[in-house]
């Protein structure tokens, strides 16, 4: 194996431990993304550069003292012909009849080696430049592929023109590292062939033979070879930095169209913003901001009950009763087949409304077991309103944590004959208060104030307001139903860009039972709990029948809830009462007796009925 051969195996084995160096870290490797896995190969090939780079300069100093022998063989020839020259004379008694043209073959060879010499170094320069030339062009791609990659859900120009690193051509280095051991080998064969030459003229000298017979050297056309290779190459650097320079503007380009989508885009959102806030504003107007919904839970019974709702007629409702059938409307009625996500999809725009700084009140009205809880709360399964609002909110402004600072506050409290309890504070050691603060305002004092951070933590508060709820229901010996358990929501944003602050407050409210309102053949404390429940819930009535009817005076000072509220029900607010309704015949009292309370404060117009009553069944 001669020295070239060793240095290729050298380079080979090198190149070999460099990539089993990077496939070491196959753990990084295998879990990284594309642009890791490019990195990688970006390594291995600039590695292989460095090795390359050592490889020719090693190279190159062969050729030196290739050259630099070929100059004293060509010295020890000249000193032999010399020699031979002057034996001849001395023999002959005459001149060697060779010397002038064996001079000029002598000259002319040094002179080729000379410029192989330098032909050689000009090679090792402009192989340098295209390996810069095409380090450069991969680089360029691969910008070119990631930003590709980055803007892929923008309309691009040109797309199909991107390369990628699986696409990049390595043939080009190829061709250069094979053009490279081509020219080794012209460089051998031109020694060996100088050699035979040599050696052939000696013989040729000493034998008197005339120099014309001899054979003729390949030198000059290794030479012109060598000469057109060096074109070659020119011409493929130039094509690579035309190639470069098409590329640089082609990636300029592709950011400038990024840039302009990603503007027009934002500048679409921004007026969709402001489009729905309209539209909800225009939609609001329209419909009243006093909403009422109803609900019919599904029935325990296998027999047929008295309510019938069409769900093609989704805000209509019919009760049969020994009078006759009882039709009520309602802004939206949802039978019992509705779930928890059709009742939120209604619900959403409303709760969303709140992160645009609006009051919301959403009520669950009705009778013990009609459902109230499960809508509003719901099992962990299947989560209500509270939930899903609560979520909903703090991942939308989550979205928006660029451009606005917020905070989110949830207090749970429970209203029990007409006192307030914290349901956020295990210890009840804190007892609340109503006051009335120096700007007017109703507030409770000392009332607890958990911040969510997280939706964990929504789940956290929900869960521990429950735990209370239900203790103190053990505790006073007596169930939910008779207390109104009301969850505050409050929602503070301070915009980076302006420093404004806004805060949206959403209050959903778990009433107590009606049915106690009707039922006074009871003594005692139970009485004293009927009266309030009943005093508390005609007072919302009156409260809510004053606002839709956009009185001057609005009585809310006449209880304990109407009061807490008065902040969140007046002005621009926006009020939802869901009227829960069983659907067994043994409740169709309290059923007629919610509908009716429901429909007293309902904004809606009643609709003439097209057929008669008695044949919609
Ligand atoms: N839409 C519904 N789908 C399935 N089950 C329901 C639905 N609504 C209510 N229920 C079930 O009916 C029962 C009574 O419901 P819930 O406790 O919500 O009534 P409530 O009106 O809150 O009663 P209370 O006034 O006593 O708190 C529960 O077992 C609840 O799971």
């Amino acid at each position: 194996m001669g020295p070239i051969e060793d240095d290729y195996s050298l380079l080979d084995s090198t190149l070999h431990e460099t990539f089993d160096d990077i496939s070491d870290d196959s753990d990084a490797f295998e879990g990284s993304l594309g642009f890791q896995q490019c990195r990688c190969g970006h390594q291995l090939r600039e590695r292989s550069e460095k090795l390359r780079r050592e490889f020719y300069e090693a190279h190159l100093d062969i050729k030196d003292k290739l050259i630099q022998n070929l100059q004293l063989i060509i010295d020890e020839q000249e000193g032999r012909i010399s020699d031979l020259r002057s034996i001849f004379k001395a023999e002959t008694g005459r001149s060697s009849p060779l010397t002038l043209s064996e001079q000029k073959m002598l000259r002319g060879i040094s002179h080729l080696s000379v410029e192989f010499g330098q032909l050689s170094d000009e090679n090792f320069a402009l192989k340098e430049e295209l390996h810069a030339a095409e380090i450069e062009n991969r680089r360029l791609q691969l910008k070119l592929s990631t930003t590709v990659t980055n803007f892929s859900h923008l309309p691009l120009l040109m797309d199909n023109e991107v390369q990628t690193e699986e696409d990049f051509d390595y043939s080009r280095i190829s061709k250069a590292d094979s053009s490279i051991s081509d020219k080794d080998s012209v460089l051998q064969d031109t020694e060996e062939e100088f050699m035979d030459d040599t050696a052939s003229e000696t013989t040729t000298v000493s034998s008197g033979v005339n120099s014309d017979t001899r054979p003729k050297s390949s030198t000059s056309l290794e030479h012109y070879q060598m000469l057109e290779e060096n074109a070659q190459l020119k011409q493929e650097i130039s094509d690579l930095k035309k190639t470069i320079t098409d590329q640089s503007e082609h990636a300029i380009q592709l950011q400038t169209n990024s840039e302009a989508s990603i503007q027009r885009l934002l500048q679409r959102f921004e007026e969709e913003v402001s489009l729905r806030k309209a539209l909800h504003d225009a939609l609001v107007q329209l419909r009243g901001n006093i909403r009422v919904f109803c609900r019919v839970r599904p029935s325990k019974l296998a027999i047929e009950g008295p309510i019938k709702h069409d769900p093609l007629d989704c805000d209509a409702l019919t009760v049969s009763t020994d009078s006759g059938v009882k039709r009520f409307l309602f802004d939206r009625v949802f039978g019992d087949n509705a779930d928890q996500i059709d009742m939120y999809a209604e619900v959403e725009p409303l709760v969303l409304s709140c992160i645009d700084g609006m009051n919301v009140c959403i009520f669950a009205y009705g009778q013990t077991g009609a459902g109230k809880t499960y809508t509003m709360d719901g099992p962990d399964t299947n989560p209500g309103i509270g939930s899903r609002a609560l979520i909903q909110i703090f991942q939308e402004l989550e979205k928006r944590s660029d451009d606005v600072d917020f905070t989110i506050n949830v207090s749970l409290i429970e209203i029990y004959n007409e006192k307030i309890r914290d349901l956020l504070d295990d210890s009840a050691s804190q007892k609340l208060e109503l006051r009335l603060e120096k700007d007017g305002k109703m507030r409770i004092s000392n009332m607890s104030k958990c911040s969510v951070d997280s939706v964990a933590k929504v789940k956290e508060i929900i869960e521990s307001g429950r735990k209370n709820r239900s203790v103190a229901a053990t505790a006073l010996n007596d169930q939910s139903s008779r207390s109104h358990a009301i969850t505050m929501i409050e929602i503070s944003m301070r915009d980076k860009a302006s420093n404004s602050v806004c805060i949206g407050r959403l209050n959903l409210i778990d009433l107590a039972g009606s049915e106690r309102v009707s039922k006074s053949q009871v003594s005692g404390p139970q009485l004293k709990e009927a009266q309030f429940i009943n005093k508390s819930l005609s007072e919302l009535g009156n409260v809510v029948s004053a606002l839709r009817r956009k009185q001057q005076h609005v009585p809310f000072r006449n209880c304990v809830l109407t009061r807490i509220l008065e902040d969140s029900l007046d002005g621009d607010s926006k009020t939802l009462m869901i009227v829960q309704v069983a659907p067994e015949k043994t409740s169709i009292q309290e059923t007629i007796s919610s509908l009716n309370f429901a429909e007293k404060i309902s904004n809606v117009t009643r609709r003439t009925a097209k057929k008669p009553l008695n044949a919609q069944k």
